[in-house]
């Protein structure tokens, strides 16, 4: 078996950040850097032409998604010093036919990336046919959030096409050795390469992968467990920030300190600081979910203190969250259990049982749902809507791994607004 080929994903918004991530990668081991779509709409065709000129000894892809005008953007890209050239699969055949006209004029191989296409068999053979160098068998970065996999992809394709099988789509080390045993010939990795503070390390690691190709076992996970693991790996910020800065409690803070809530809402509403409900909703609660109690915002009554904390931690309960106040601060604080409220006070409500579980209530400004999933921290308490709970967390670890090469850039010397180029994405009115 031929030697399976690297292809760096250079999936970023400034050239010059592409350029210094490209040479890290490639002293890892990449052979070929892609100018990625965000980079080529960012910075255009210059994009092409800088690597081109820097890396002279690699092969330059250039990511162009082409859907429309063919010839023209394969003479663009070609003309800049791609090698490469991307068009999207389900481009008519009208398009493909005028690419691979254009590309054969020019001398670069075209490359047709199947994202989102129905019956991608069938598909990649009448690409093959109509001159295509190379199929991609490629999710799409929103597609992975969603749980959509590169590898099964790739794996309906194997045997099925008679030209070279690139795959691209969230693959790491192991699967990118997993894609090399599954038939890939080219493994194109993008943000787990790229977003890295040590890309050159995480380079070679794909690259010692994909050179040792293996095939794994891997062990189920259910959805659930999968959610809770992504939730626990990363913090309340990069969760809000995965939803575009939504989901947020205001006014709430942590009364223990230095320690983590995650789980499904088991809701509370309940009336004057009448501590019957969510005390009785500690019993409903399964082990692992976060109660969540409103107390009408008022903040001179307390619902919730040290006995219930104690019942609580007994059960599993992974943590609890009042809009409203707490009492006995320092027992819940020795027992270092998640408390989040928006103030302390002394006294206690009384048991009346008024209030509901397990119903919609409003918590801090959000509207929580029984089951909505919670992850709270230092800096606060998130809701994540139920439904939309397994692509949050997805999203969340990726503005986590994105965080880390910007942390690196600013331990070398940058500016963060150097490293996001803020002047030049501020928004124009
Ligand atoms: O093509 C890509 C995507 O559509 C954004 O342009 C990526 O380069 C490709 O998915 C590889 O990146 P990762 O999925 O981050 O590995």
């Amino acid at each position: 078996m031929a030697t399976p080929t690297l292809q760096v994903a250079l999936d970023l918004l400034e050239l010059d950040r592409a350029v210094e991530i490209a040479g890290e990668a490639v002293r890892g081991g990449a052979d070929w850097i892609e100018v990625g779509t965000p980079l080529i709409k960012s910075e255009g065709m210059q994009a092409v032409r800088t690597l081109r000129e820097r890396f002279p000894d690699r092969e330059i892809v250039a990511d162009m998604k082409i859907a429309d005008t063919g010839a023209v953007e394969v003479e663009m890209a070609a003309k800049s010093g791609a090698g490469i050239v991307c068009i999207l699969a389900d481009a008519d055949d009208a398009v493909i036919v005028e690419a691979v006209r254009s590309a054969r004029k020019y001398g670069v191989r075209l490359m047709a990336d199947l994202i989102n296409v129905v019956d991608p068999v069938s598909r990649s053979r009448e690409l093959a046919a109509l001159g295509v160098d190379y199929i991609n068998a490629h999710v799409g970065i929103d597609q992975q959030m969603i749980g959509r996999s590169s590898l099964d992809l790739l794996r309906r394709l194997a045997g099925e096409v008679g030209v070279p099988i690139a795959v691209a789509g969230g693959l790491d080390a192991a699967t990118a050795s997993e894609a090399v045993a599954a038939g890939a010939s080219v493994v194109i990795v993008g943000g787990n390469i790229v977003k890295a503070a040590d890309v050159t390390g995480a380079a070679r690691q794909v690259r010692e992968a994909i050179d040792r190709p293996e095939v794994r076992q891997r062990e189920e996970e259910s959805p659930e467990a999968a959610i809770r693991r992504l939730f626990e790996a990363v913090s309340a910020p990069n969760v809000t920030d995965a939803m575009h800065r939504k989901g947020a409690m205001a006014g709430i803070v942590s009364i223990c300190g230095g320690v983590k809530a995650v789980g499904r809402a088991v809701t509370v509403r309940t009336v004057a600081g009448d501590w019957a409900k969510p005390v009785e909703a500690i019993d409903l609660a399964g082990p692992g979910d976060v109660l969540v109690a409103s107390n009408d915002g008022r903040t001179d009554v307390a619902p919730w203190g040290e006995l219930a904390t104690h019942s609580a931690k007994n059960r599993g309960v992974a943590g609890v969250v009042i809009d409203g106040a707490v009492r006995d601060v320092d027992d819940i604080r020795e027992m270092k259990f998640p408390v989040f409220a928006t103030a302390t006070v002394p006294n206690a409500g009384d048991p009346k049982g008024l209030g509901e579980i397990n119903t919609e209530i409003t918590c801090c400004g959000q509207e929580v749902r029984p089951g909505d999933w919670i992850v709270a921290d230092e800096s606060g308490v998130v809701v994540v809507p139920r439904e939309r709970a397994y692509e949050v967390a997805r999203r969340a670890v990726e503005v986590k791994k994105t965080e880390e090469r910007i942390r690196e850039e600013i331990r070398r010397g940058k500016t963060l607004s150097e490293v996001s180029e803020l002047l030049k994405w501020e928004k124009r009115h």
